[in-house]
């Protein structure tokens, strides 16, 4: 069995206030993500949203239902978005076959049934990233390459924010339910993402950075605006953001993330903005 799954219940608020680092890590921190030859996956009940990682070697990767889903396979009900961040690879889907370089994404929409994953190179694997949610309608597979994506330039250097957003499944690039994803790239000399900071209580968030040098680290902040807590991350860690928390990042280096979101709403710039100097 290379498809193995964790469940993540989802948290109140109050009781996140008395979770020490340990158990804040047992409850959001994702740290199985990008092991060769394995397909790893992480089952939120924020929204059923399933995090997770395929990285195929010498031979492909196929997407196996898992128990918690009860179906006759993953995308029965369900709808899947996929980032390479690794060398150039295939997915295989009902047949037909995606060529995904570095970078590039694919949409696949409920109803699929059957997705494998290659490499080109076994010495140097495509690494899939995965996020997935509850889907009821079928809508059409669709590649997302590197000139189709939205490119938004955030902050400034001045304020340490200087970054690179680009938005990959979003639904003015590709239709979707629910799932929305994009990746954001800190400029050199940047440190903060999302910040100003926000909470949307519409959608709930995962973000997985990666591109973080091995000698430093990222801390995230999650927690109600006025009652924060931190996680560090390292390489190719992914970390639940519940529908309540903001979700920013300082890094000792400048580094990359996916962020995906999942919930009652597509309108990406629906955000509540917290204010800098009232966060707590
Ligand atoms: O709701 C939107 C998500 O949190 C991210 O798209 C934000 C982000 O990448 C950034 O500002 O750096
Ligand atoms: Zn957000």
């Amino acid at each position: 069995m290379k498809t193995s799954y964790k469940t993540r219940y989802a948290a109140s608020p109050q009781d996140v206030k008395s979770y020490d680092t340990t158990r804040l890590r047992e409850e959001f921190l994702i740290d199985d993500l990008m092991v060769p030859n394995k397909i790893n996956l992480t089952y939120s009940h924020y929204d059923r949203f399933i995090t997770g990682s395929a990285v195929p070697t010498s031979a492909p990767l196929k997407l196996e239902s898992i128990d918690a889903l009860k179906a006759n396979y993953f995308l029965e009900r369900r709808e899947l978005g996929i980032i390479n961040i690794g060398a150039a690879g295939k997915v295989v889907v009902d047949g037909q076959t995606y060529e995904l370089d570095h970078k590039e994404a694919l949409y696949l929409g409920q109803g699929n049934k059957s997705v494998e994953f290659s490499s080109n190179s076994a010495d140097d694997p495509a690494q899939f990233y995965l996020n997935s949610t509850p889907a009821h309608k079928a809508f059409p597979n669709k590649k997302i390459g590197k000139n189709d994506v939205e490119v938004i330039e955030l902050g400034a250097p001045e304020t340490a924010n200087a970054r690179t957003l680009r938005k990959y499944i979003v639904n003015s690039v590709v239709d979707v339910c629910q799932l929305q994803m994009g990746m954001t790239t800190i400029k050199p000399g940047s440190s903060w993402n999302t910040m100003p900071a926000h909470v949307h209580d519409r959608r709930m968030e995962v973000y997985f950075y990666f591109e973080i040098p091995s000698d430093q680290a990222v801390s995230h902040f999650m927690g109600e605006p006025q009652e924060t807590r931190h996680i560090w991350m390292s390489n190719n860690q992914a970390v639940i953001s519940p529908p309540w928390s903001i979700h920013s990042g300082s890094g000792t280096s400048n580094y990359s993330f996916i962020w995906g979101m999942a919930g009652e709403n597509l309108d990406y710039g629906d955000m509540d903005h917290c204010k800098i100097n009232e966060l707590k």
